[in-house]
């Protein structure tokens, strides 16, 4: 279906959002008046240079931080804190090392007091759907980077959120264990029809992945641009060297660097 397609549903909304930070030296404006939304089951990203404000954006979409004015809402609810509405996963490695990989996708579970064995089938469910089915016993260190990420992406599914939220959850990895994660990532968006939000500073990684992005900017941090990727485009990584590929690579690099 066509992003523009009216008929879809705005699961994010954001109305001008800005937000300042006020440090001893200065007043500082890291958004300035951000307009953008999210489709139901979309996959949007933000795509920019470091310090542009995407992280902000996300923070605040998380309710882990307020906007200085304007708003944000998911699903006509205003955003007022972090709710289990909303799944996170960030770059940096967030499992409880003490835990197993069985018992950190089952963590927002056990909080909610779902009985033992609803949440062993929620995590038998995720544990296949991240191929990780022979490692449920396993400690957070003796996993490999994108095997946890991998966790960090069913434990976030686990508690069945509206939306997941990922702050460049590849950009630490290798670049072969990025494109099977990548890969993997699109394949649970099918599955489980969701709607993603991710950041990253890589270009092919926003146009491989994306339905759309949203280009930006600093100093202020704020949208330059919309970009609609062609559904042709998208997930195939031997269009990375034809023609159109290429063409909206450019614009992005020709926008950052304007
Ligand atoms: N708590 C804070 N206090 C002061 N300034 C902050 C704070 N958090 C973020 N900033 C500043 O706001 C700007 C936007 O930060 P943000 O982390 O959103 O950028 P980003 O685009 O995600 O960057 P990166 O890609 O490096 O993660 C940056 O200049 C950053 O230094």
């Amino acid at each position: 279906m066509s992003t523009s397609d009216k008929t879809r549903n705005r699961k994010i909304i954001v109305n001008s959002l800005s937000k300042s930070y006020v440090t001893k030296k200065e007043s500082f404006l890291a958004l300035d008046h951000v307009n953008a939304h999210i489709y139901e089951n979309e996959f949007v990203t933000l795509v920019g240079p470091s310090g542009c404000g995407k992280s902000t954006i996300l923070r605040i979409l998380a309710g882990l931080e307020d906007a200085s004015s304007g708003s944000a809402s998911i699903s006509g609810r205003e955003i007022e804190g972090p709710g289990a509405d909303r799944g996170v996963v960030f770059q940096s490695y967030t499992l409880f090392p003490w835990l197993s990989v069985r018992d950190n996708i089952e963590f927002g579970l056990s909080l909610r007091n779902v009985p033992r064995k609803k949440r062993k089938e929620i995590s038998d469910k995720y544990l296949e759907l991240v191929n990780l089915v022979n490692f449920a016993d396993t400690y957070p260190k003796q996993l490999s980077g994108g095997m946890k990420q991998r966790v960090a992406i069913a434990r976030a599914l686990a508690n069945s959120p509206e939306m997941l939220l990922m702050d460049e959850p590849f950009a630490a990895l290798d670049a072969q264990t990025r494109g099977d994660m990548q890969e993997l990532l699109l394949n649970i968006q099918k599955h489980e029809k969701a709607t993603i939000l991710f950041i990253t500073h890589d270009i092919e990684e926003a146009i491989f992945l994306s339905e759309r992005l949203y280009v930006m900017k600093s100093r202020p941090g704020r949208i330059v641009r919309e970009i609609e990727i062609p559904m042709e485009m998208r997930q195939n990584k031997e269009l990375k060297d034809s023609e159109p590929f290429i063409k909206i690579k450019k614009e992005i690099v020709d926008l950052l660097h304007s």
